[in-house]
C-alpha cells in the first residue's frame, strides 16, 4: 500500500490550482441517466470516486468517454468527460461497486424516475457515523416509490412512473436533496422539498437539471419547487471550484505560514471558513478567480467552532481546522453536529503530540507550542488530509499509511504541495 512521506517545517508559498468539486461531480454523472442524449461534463477532477462512480455507471449501460487534452491544458486541468445513457442494459447497482462510496446510491433516484425500477446495494463511504438512508427513501416513497430491502439492497419500483409531491425533511441532507431532485424532475406533477440542503453542490446539480430541461425554482434556499417533465435532453456543464479542496489548502497555509494563491475557486463557497481563518490570524483575501492566504509570523489564535449544513462551518473541513488548532496559542472547542462518529483524527493527532479531550460531540484542543512527526494512519478521506496538514507543521518525518483515502478525493496532492515548497513524497509499494 502507497504511504505519503513528509519532512514537516517549510512553509507553503506559490499557487495552487484547485481541481473541480468531487462532491458536486459525482451527482453530475448520476444525472447523465436521466437521459438518453449526451450530457458533457468539464473540469471533472481525477479522482478514485470518479473513477468507481463511472464503473458503476457502466455496468449500468452508460457510455463514458474522456476528452483528449486541448493546447495549453496542462494534466490538473480538469478532465472533460461524455456521458451517454442510451441505452441501459441493467438496474442494479452491485455491492461490490457501490459498498466503497456514499454517492454511488444515489443512482436509485433516475433509475427509477426514467426506468421505473432500481436494485441498488446500500452504500459505504467515509467511516464516519451509521450514515441511515432512510430518509432517501422517504423522499422517494414520497414521490410514489414503493421500496423493500431485499438481501441488503434497497429494490425500488413503480408502476406508471413517479408523480409529484410534499417532501419534508426533518433534517438536512445533502443525498437526500440530490435524489429528491433527480426523482422529481422526471415526476408527473408538481414537488416541494421543504428543508432542502443548501449546500452549493446542490445548486450545481439544479443549474445541470435545468440545462437539460428540468424545471426547477428555488435550490440554494431551504424550499424548492419541482415541475416534473416527460424527458431531459442532454447539455454541456462545468463543475464547480472544490470549496473542501480550497478550504484544506487555506487551512494547511494558515498553520505552516507563507503566502499561497489558490486558483480556480471562490470564496462565496466557504465564506464560514474562511471568516473562522481570518480570526484564527491567517490573511484572507480574495483575488480575480480565486484566494489569497497569508500568514507571516503571527501567531495561530485558538477559535472555537461547529460544524453546520451550509452556510454553515462544513463537517468536511472539522478535521483539518482541528490540526491547525492544535498549533493555537490557548484552548479552542470544535462541535460536530453532522456525524456522530467523525473524530478518528483525534487519536492520530495525538501521535504527533496534539492535545485533544473528546466530550461526546465536543473537542476541546489545547494548543501546544510544536507538533513532532510520526507514523500515523487514518481511516476516512478528511481525517487523511489533517493528518497531511499535521505532518506538513511538525517537525520531523510524518508517515501517513492508508493513502488510498486521500486518492478519493484529493488530486494531485503530493504535486500541488509540493511545488509551494512542502517536502512531500508518495512511497509506492
Ligand atoms: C458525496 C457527498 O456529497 N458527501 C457529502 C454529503 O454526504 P451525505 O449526503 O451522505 O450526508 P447528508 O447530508 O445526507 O447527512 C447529514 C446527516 O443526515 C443523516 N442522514 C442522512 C440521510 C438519511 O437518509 N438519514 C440520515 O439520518 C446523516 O447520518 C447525517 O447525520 O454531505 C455531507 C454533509 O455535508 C458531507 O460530509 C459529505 O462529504
Ligand atoms: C464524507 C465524504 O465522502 P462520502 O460522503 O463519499 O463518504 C467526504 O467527501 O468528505
Amino acid at each position: 500500500m502507497d504511504r505519503i512521506h513528509i519532512t514537516g517545517g517549510a512553509p507553503l508559498n506559490g499557487v495552487i490550482p484547485i481541481s473541480g468539486a468531487k462532491n458536486a461531480a459525482l451527482p453530475l454523472m448520476i444525472a447523465s441517466l436521466m437521459t438518453g442524449e449526451t450530457l458533457e461534463l468539464v473540469n471533472v477532477p481525477r479522482l478514485a470516486d470518479i473513477a468507481s462512480l463511472s464503473r458503476i455507471l457502466g455496468n449500468h449501460g452508460v457510455d463514458h468517454m474522456v476528452v483528449g487534452k486541448r493546447p495549453g491544458q496542462t494534466t490538473e486541468t480538469g478532465q472533460t468527460i461524455r456521458l451517454t445513457a442510451s441505452n441501459i442494459i441493467d438496474t442494479t447497482a452491485p455491492y461490490d461497486l457501490v459498498s466503497t462510496m456514499r454517492a454511488s446510491f444515489w443512482v436509485i433516484a433516475p433509475l427509477l424516475a426514467r426506468f421505473g425500477e432500481a436494485r441498488v446495494s446500500l452504500p459505504g463511504g467515509c467511516a464516519i457515523g451509521t450514515r441511515p438512508v432512510d430518509l432517501l427513501i422517504m423522499a422517494m416513497e414520497a414521490l410514489g416509490a414503493q421500496i423493500e430491502i431485499d438481501g441488503g439492497y434497497v429494490v425500488a419500483k413503480t408502476r406508471n412512473g413517479l408523480r409529484g409531491g410534499d417532501i419534508r425533511f426533518p433534517k438536512v441532507t445533502v443525498g437526500g436533496t440530490h435524489v429528491a431532485l433527480m426523482g422529481a424532475a422526471l415526476a408527473h406533477g408538481t414537488t416541494v422539498i421543504e428543508n432542502a440542503a443548501r449546500e452549493p453542490e446542490v445548486v450545481d446539480l439544479a443549474e445541470c437539471l435545468i440545462k437539460m430541461g428540468a424545471r426547477i425554482e428555488g435550490a440554494g434556499t431551504p424550499r424548492i419547487a419541482v415541475e416534473g417533465v416527460s424527458r431531459l435532453h442532454g447539455a454541456r456543464h462545468e463543475v464547480l471550484p472544490d470549496r473542501i479542496e480550497t478550504g484544506t489548502y487555506a487551512m494547511a497555509v494558515a498553520m505552516t505560514g507563507g503566502d499561497v494563491t489558490l486558483e480556480n475557486t471562490r470564496a462565496d463557497l466557504l465564506h464560514a471558513a474562511l471568516d473562522v481563518l481570518a480570526t484564527t490570524g491567517a490573511e484572507v483575501t480574495t483575488v480575480p478567480d480565486g484566494i489569497r492566504i497569508r500568514r507571516n509570523g503571527a501567531g495561530i489564535a485558538a477559535v472555537d467552532v461547529t460544524t453546520d449544513p451550509f452556510p454553515g462551518f462544513p463537517t468536511d473541513l472539522q478535521a483539518q481546522f482541528m490540526a491547525l488548532m492544535t498549533l493555537a496559542q490557548g484552548r479552542s472547542q470544535i462541535r460536530e453536529t453532522i456525524f456522530e462518529n467523525r473524530f478518528m483524527h483525534v487519536q492520530e493527532l495525538a501521535r504527533l503530540g496534539a492535545k485533544i479531550r473528546l466530550e461526546g460531540d465536543l473537542a476541546i484542543v489545547e494548543g501546544v507550542e510544536r507538533l513532532k512527526g510520526a507514523p500515523v494512519m487514518a481511516t476516512d478521506l478528511r481525517a487523511s488530509v489533517s493528518l497531511v496538514i499535521a505532518g506538513l507543521a511538525a517537525e520531523g518525518e510524518t508517515q501517513i499509511n492508508r493513502v488510498y483515502h486521500l486518492d478519493r478525493g484529493f488530486e494531485a496532492l503530493e504535486a500541488k504541495l509540493g511545488r509551494c515548497g512542502a517536502q512531500i513524497q508518495r512511497v509506492r509499494s
